[in-house]
């Protein structure tokens, strides 16, 4: 990881130069720069996320990690191209170079799914939970043109499983979600979100709803993705026991703001904010 950009400080004791707050690493794969997004209500415009800067590098990991409604998921979003139809937003975000704010919804579309794969919290909203997984799969790498035709798919349906971490592919590709475990399916998910082959991952919250065991499994799996296949990693979580485990950089975010960013051992062991500090002290343990 390339140390990420921080933002602007937050209101609050001057923290120092953050950790980690060198100049944009020229070749990142993702690159959001100076990114407002605001949301127009009747009590005025509720500025979701202000002036957030980051870059995340091919095989390298940004968490944003910070406390609910600190615009954690409205960056995610945002760069998903889904920040919502009333949404305002403003400043650039680059994958590979180009511009996504510049791209039509048709092309947005195409980058969705191909060059940047979302796996969400709840594998329910990913995965239908009427069909079997293998022809999920087959369909969305037939859409992504990943396979020639559906007997080609098959297989390449069956060695994402594997990818994901998913023991006998083919009773996995033959089950409904429903009667997988949580872990599971959350890897179903993943596969699902890899069809695409994309080079950057965006993860809300992806194992909040797992036990821990199965926790540490699945964001074992994703650093084994960003090691083996250079996958770019934009994780959302609360969590600093999860922060921890990721490791690369991480990103803590108040009201909107990204007010320190740095090594996810050395902001999480030795903050430099007051805020990130409060964070920890919260947690006692999950720092560490
Ligand atoms: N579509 C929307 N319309 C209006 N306000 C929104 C919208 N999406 C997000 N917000 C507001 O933006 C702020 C940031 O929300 P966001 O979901 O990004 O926070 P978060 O850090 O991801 O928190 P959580 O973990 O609870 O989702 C909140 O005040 C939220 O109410």
């Amino acid at each position: 990881m390339t140390p990420a950009l921080g933002s602007a400080p937050a209101p609050g004791p001057a923290p120092g130069p953050a950790p980690g707050s060198a100049p944009a690493f020229a070749a990142a794969r993702l690159r959001v720069d100076d990114l407002t997004v605001g949301y127009p209500t009747p009590g005025g415009l509720v500025r979701a996320v202000d002036g957030v800067s980051l870059t995340v590098a091919p095989g390298d990991a940004l968490v944003l990690l910070g406390e609910s409604g600190s615009g954690k998921s409205t960056v995610a979003r945002s760069v998903l191209g889904l920040p919502g139809r009333t949404a305002r937003v403003t400043g650039r975000i680059h994958l590979d170079g180009t511009d996504l704010t510049a791209l039509d919804e048709r092309a947005l579309g195409r980058v969705r799914g191909r060059r940047i794969g979302y796996l969400p919290q709840d594998p329910a909203g990913a995965l239908d939970p009427l069909r079997r997984i293998g022809p999920q799969l087959v369909e969305v790498l037939l859409r992504h043109r990943r396979a020639a035709n559906r007997r080609a798919a098959g297989p390449a349906a069956a060695a994402l499983l594997a990818r994901a971490g998913l023991p006998d592919p083919g009773r996995i590709a033959r089950s409904r979600p429903h009667e997988l475990s949580g872990g599971l399916r959350q890897r179903a998910a993943l596969a699902l979100a890899l069809c695409g082959d994309p080079g950057l991952l965006v993860a809300d919250e992806p194992t909040t709803a797992l036990d821990a065991l199965v926790q540490a499994e699945v964001l074992d799996l994703l650093a084994a993705l960003r090691a083996e296949q250079g996958l770019a990693l934009l994780l959302v979580t609360h969590d600093l026991a999860v922060a921890r485990r990721v490791g690369g950089t991480v990103a803590v975010m108040r009201a909107g703001r990204i007010v320190e960013t740095g090594p996810a051992g050395q902001v999480l062991a030795r903050p430099a904010h007051p805020f990130t500090a409060a964070l920890v002290a919260a947690r006692p343990g999950a720092g560490r």
